[in-house]
């Protein structure tokens, strides 16, 4: 049986799945990452492969941007699929002075002006937090490869193009790491279902600052993400 969004067969996604909102991404992720890749689904164009990693099935699917299209993923993927280990691998906004483009962001947690999450709670405030045991697989292997992560808070945005800058500097003086669209809504869709959830991101842009990252600086800079990804989780 298929989704209304995913048209893969029973047992074609891995337990673990790498979700960045780009589905080309997914498709670069599959490409250079995984041998045998398959894409398993396209519905929408929203490519979804599986294949392995030294020797390990992985997944890797696309989201889209924002919450409401990553939870309709991140549910049938988990609801359908049987997913268990839902890992976000995105792009985010810096927002701390000392933050640079190409860093890696582990989101701890991730506060949302979103109001997703309050509906699924009761209206209450839920705490969207990482799976601890995924985080520290991934800080772990930061800290084996020696590559610097920042681990923390993210804010979770509806909206991309903010009205009110002023917010930003709430966010610094919270400690918000990055903004980007999604995590509040994985880690709640995770709860619901009781698996596990991560987001990783790399800066792809400093919000202050006004920096981006140029078209070749990012798929560098998503590489080493993903494969510290991987290397950690598999
Ligand atoms: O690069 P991705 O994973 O899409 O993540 C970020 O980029 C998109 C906005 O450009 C939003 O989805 C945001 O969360
Ligand atoms: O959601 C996002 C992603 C990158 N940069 C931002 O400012 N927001």
């Amino acid at each position: 049986m298929t989704t209304p969004h995913i048209a893969a067969e029973q047992g074609a996604f891995a337990p673990l799945c790498l979700l960045p909102g780009d589905p080309l991404r997914a498709k670069f992720i599959a490409d250079n990452f995984l041998d045998d890749a398959e894409c398993v689904t396209s519905v929408r164009n929203m490519f979804g492969f599986t294949g392995t990693y030294k020797g390990k099935a992985v997944s890797v699917m696309g989201t889209g941007m924002g919450i409401p299209s990553c939870s309709i993923y991140a549910t049938e993927l988990v609801r359908h699929y049987g997913v268990k280990q839902l890992v976000r691998v995105g792009s985010c906004g810096a927002v701390q002075p000392q933050t640079n483009l190409h860093d890696i962001i582990l989101a701890q947690g991730a506060c949302t002006d979103s109001n997703v999450n309050r509906q699924r709670f009761r209206g209450f405030d839920f705490a969207a937090i990482a799976d601890f045991d995924l985080l520290r697989k991934l800080v772990n292997e930061a800290e084996r490869q020696a590559i610097n992560t920042q681990v923390g808070n993210v804010f979770s945005a509806d909206l991309f193009y903010q009205p009110d800058p002023t917010v930003l500097e709430t966010f610094k003086r919270y400690g918000i790491l990055g903004v980007e669209m999604e995590a509040a809504g994985l880690y709640a869709v995770a709860a619901e279902h009781g698996v596990s959830a991560l987001t990783v991101l790399t800066v792809s842009d400093h919000i202050e600052r006004g920096e981006a990252m140029d078209a070749e600086e990012r798929q560098t800079g998503f590489s080493r993400m993903v494969k510290l990804t991987l290397d950690a989780l598999v």
